[in-house]
């Protein structure tokens, strides 16, 4: 039952599908994802599994990682969360390997909507939480990409936030990363990390991905880490791919290129506090300001 352009890289990027610094250990699984949804789950499942061999302690998947992305496909791959085959092989999965499993997202059914829904699970294969794409893709830019979500999908109304082994984490999908209200939000229950499964296309992916990403870790002073699927150029949907990490400094520290691959980083949560303390902007919001223009 269900509730509620190019690949070109900047000179100073630096590719490394590795780092090692100190604190809490992730994996970004940028998934090739094609139509045959047993074999999308599948893949992700094994996945899962090296990743936790590489020490990761959360796993995350990405955007519609068990359907091709397209409105079309919404309502024949949905599946009501938590009892549909994917989350049950999500569940699995996470109590076997004993990790945190950010679920990328699947098209969900409930009653007669659909949601682009993201589910994280414990490592004993509980639900932790549960977030449903608040900001729905609805863009049009002329010769270049149209989308409407909104044609088929409903959107959420939650903010969605959770512990794990001490470290608090939000959740956005993909658009949601255009909206620095709703990471303010997130930073403000006390996150360090944010997490989003996204798609982004080959129009906005080079202009915007690694941008937004830095602004948001910039703008709240925490970690970032955007996961997308591979790209797939007979797609219908073709997606940018370049899963990447960033710190609360907005320094890009670690990103994948278009091809399936998993990137495994160790995040030093020390930072968070770090760049806090040295740049303050969390005690210096001038919101009696902003809140009397606000008001008029
Ligand atoms: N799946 C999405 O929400 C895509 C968002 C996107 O490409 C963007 O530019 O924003």
């Amino acid at each position: 039952m269900c509730e509620s352009a190019t690949d070109a890289v900047h000179p100073r990027f630096f590719k490394k599908r590795e780092i090692h610094v100190k604190g809490f250990k992730i994996a970004l699984i940028q998934l090739a994802v094609g139509p045959d949804k047993a074999k999308n789950v599948a893949s992700a499942v094994s996945e899962i599994h090296k990743a936790k061999d590489k020490g990761a302690q959360l796993v995350a998947l990405p955007e519609c990682f068990n359907s091709p992305y397209g409105t079309k496909y919404f309502d024949e791959y949905a599946e009501e969360v938590p009892s549909g085959a994917t989350c049950r092989a999500l569940s699995k999965a996470a109590a076997e390997a004993g990790v945190c499993v950010v679920g990328g997202t699947v098209p969900e059914r409930c009653g007669d909507k659909l949601y682009n829904t993201c589910t994280v699970w414990d490592g004993s294969g509980k639900l932790l939480a549960q977030h449903r794409k608040m900001h729905l893709f609805d863009i049009d830019i002329p010769n270049k990409i149209t989308f409407k979500e909104s044609e088929v999908l409903s959107a959420g109304d939650q903010i969605t936030t959770f512990e794990y082994q001490g470290v608090k984490i939000g959740i956005g999908i993909c658009y949601d990363l255009r909206f620095p209200e709703m990471a303010h939000l997130m930073a403000k229950q006390g996150c360090s990390l944010l997490v989003y499964p996204g798609a982004f296309n080959m129009t906005t992916g080079p202009k915007h991905w690694e941008l937004l990403a830095r602004a948001r870790a910039n703008d709240e002073q925490l970690w970032v880490a955007l996961v997308s699927p591979a790209r797939d150029p007979d797609a219908g949907y073709v997606a940018w791919g370049h899963s990447a990490l960033v710190d609360p400094w907005a320094n890009l520290v670690a990103h994948l290129d278009h091809r399936p691959d998993t990137l495994v980083a160790d995040l030093d949560l020390s930072l968070v506090e770090e760049v806090r303390k040295q740049i303050p902007i969390r005690v210096q919001r001038r919101t009696d300001i902003y809140d009397t223009i606000h008001k008029k």
